[in-house]
């Protein structure tokens, strides 16, 4: 099959399968979390353990990188026992690409089985508050290019994928937000840790000082050329996202000032923090691990308890009225091979059934769909 990027605006359903199936035929490993890498913060992918890589090249379909600081190959791996994907170097459209062949990835990760997706990008701060080497958790986004008609979902709606009108007011995972204040701060990393509002911009022009200002004021305390594209077309296909921004330069707001952006102090700074990076995405990536239990509960469309003869797989798949291919990621993340006893019925044996942690606990009970008690008086979150 040729490996030559799809043509514009001819990305079709058809295509995103070949190059899914392509990977599929090449390993086994089936991530469900993926993560695309900014400027100079492709050393994540370095941590992965067991890995098998794909130079962009040999993909079919897959466009080609060339941006310095985007090293352009396709890594999957083992990070703290959970399977990961990780793009070292991701598709801008600065570069020429498209708007569909700069999320193409996403939509491929999508169709190997990612539920969450990790993005990190090098951007310029807007907030005087900020530093440069500050970590900016993003709260939300402007995607300024698609506020002007330049949408990745713009043109036939794929159904497969998602519906027609996506909301984004969720865009990035609260859950997940809070998840990674929390490593952040066990990390001892608060004092560099942000939380705000990033935006895109085309590029590959840096910011004038007005359109700076301009940017501030529209509310975006970061500014770069990425993710924002990636985020929207990942939210349509229904994953989960988390997104961090490292703040490599301060945007120039003042009309007298000598400071001159570029992109060699870009990648030196990403040197400086990539190390912290990777630590707080790798402790987070085994968190999302743990937290999978949780999420299974959430899928439950029953409040019965598992009866003592639910052993098996499919058993517990059928209990918790899960999709097929959920349940054997419940079982791999079992802590213990015995049933639940049948008088299990409670949030906290569930909790101490499936080992998991007390602070994880209640993020189960946040998870389940229905709003009815477990047992007649079992009405609030402790119980
Ligand atoms: O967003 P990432 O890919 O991290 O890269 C950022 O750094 C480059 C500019 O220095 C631009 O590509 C900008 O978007
Ligand atoms: N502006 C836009 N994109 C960027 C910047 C910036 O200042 N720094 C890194 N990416």
């Amino acid at each position: 099959m040729e490996n030559s990027s799809p043509a514009s605006n001819r990305c079709s359903y058809e295509d995103y399968e070949a190059t899914a199936d392509w990977l599929r035929s090449k390993t086994a490993q089936r991530p469900k979390v993926a993560i695309i890498c900014g400027s100079g913060l492709g050393g994540l992918a370095e941590l992965l353990h067991n890995k098998v890589v794909f130079p962009y090249k040999d993909i079919p379909l897959f466009p080609q990188t060339t941006v310095m600081g985007h090293q352009g190959q396709l890594v999957f791996g083992t990070l703290e026992g959970q399977q990961c994907v990780c793009m070292q170097g991701r598709f801008h459209t600065y570069e020429g690409y498209d708007l569909k062949q700069v999320t193409y990835p996403v939509r491929v990760f999508s169709l190997l089985g990612v539920k969450t997706l990790i993005l990190t990008n090098a951007s310029g701060g807007l907030n005087s508050s900020y530093k440069v080497g500050d970590i900016m958790l993003i709260k939300d986004q402007i995607n300024l290019p698609g506020l002007v008609g330049n949408n990745p979902l713009c043109g036939p709606n794929e159904d497969r994928f998602g519906e027609r009108f996506l909301c984004m007011s969720d865009a990035y995972d609260p859950d997940l937000i809070a998840l990674a204040q929390q490593t952040a701060e066990e990390q001892g990393i608060e004092e560099f840790m942000q939380k705000g509002v990033y935006c895109m911009v085309s590029g590959p022009t840096y910011e004038s000082v007005t359109e700076g200002r301009a940017l501030r004021t529209l509310g975006a305390d970061t500014v770069g050329m990425s993710t924002a594209l990636e985020v929207v077309v990942a939210r349509h296909c229904g994953l989960r996202v988390l997104g961090f921004s490292l703040i490599t330069n301060m945007v120039v707001t003042e009309y007298d000032s000598k400071q001159r952006a570029n992109h060699a102090e870009v990648l030196e700074t990403t040197r400086m923090r990539t190390q912290v990076l990777e630590g707080l995405v790798t402790k987070i990536v085994a968190k999302i691990r743990r937290e999978v239990v949780p999420l299974l509960w959430s899928s439950g469309k029953t409040s019965r308890p598992l009866s003592p003869n639910r052993t098996t797989q499919s058993d517990y798949g059928t209990h918790f009225g899960l999709r097929r291919d959920v349940v054997p990621l419940l079982w791999s993340y079992r802590k213990t091979s015995r049933p639940l006893a049948p008088n299990r019925t409670t949030q906290s044996d569930y909790g101490t059934h499936f080992g998991l942690r007390r602070d994880v606990v209640p993020l189960l009970w946040s998870y389940r769909k229905t709003s009815r008690p477990l047992a007649p008086n079992r009405t609030i979150q402790s119980d």
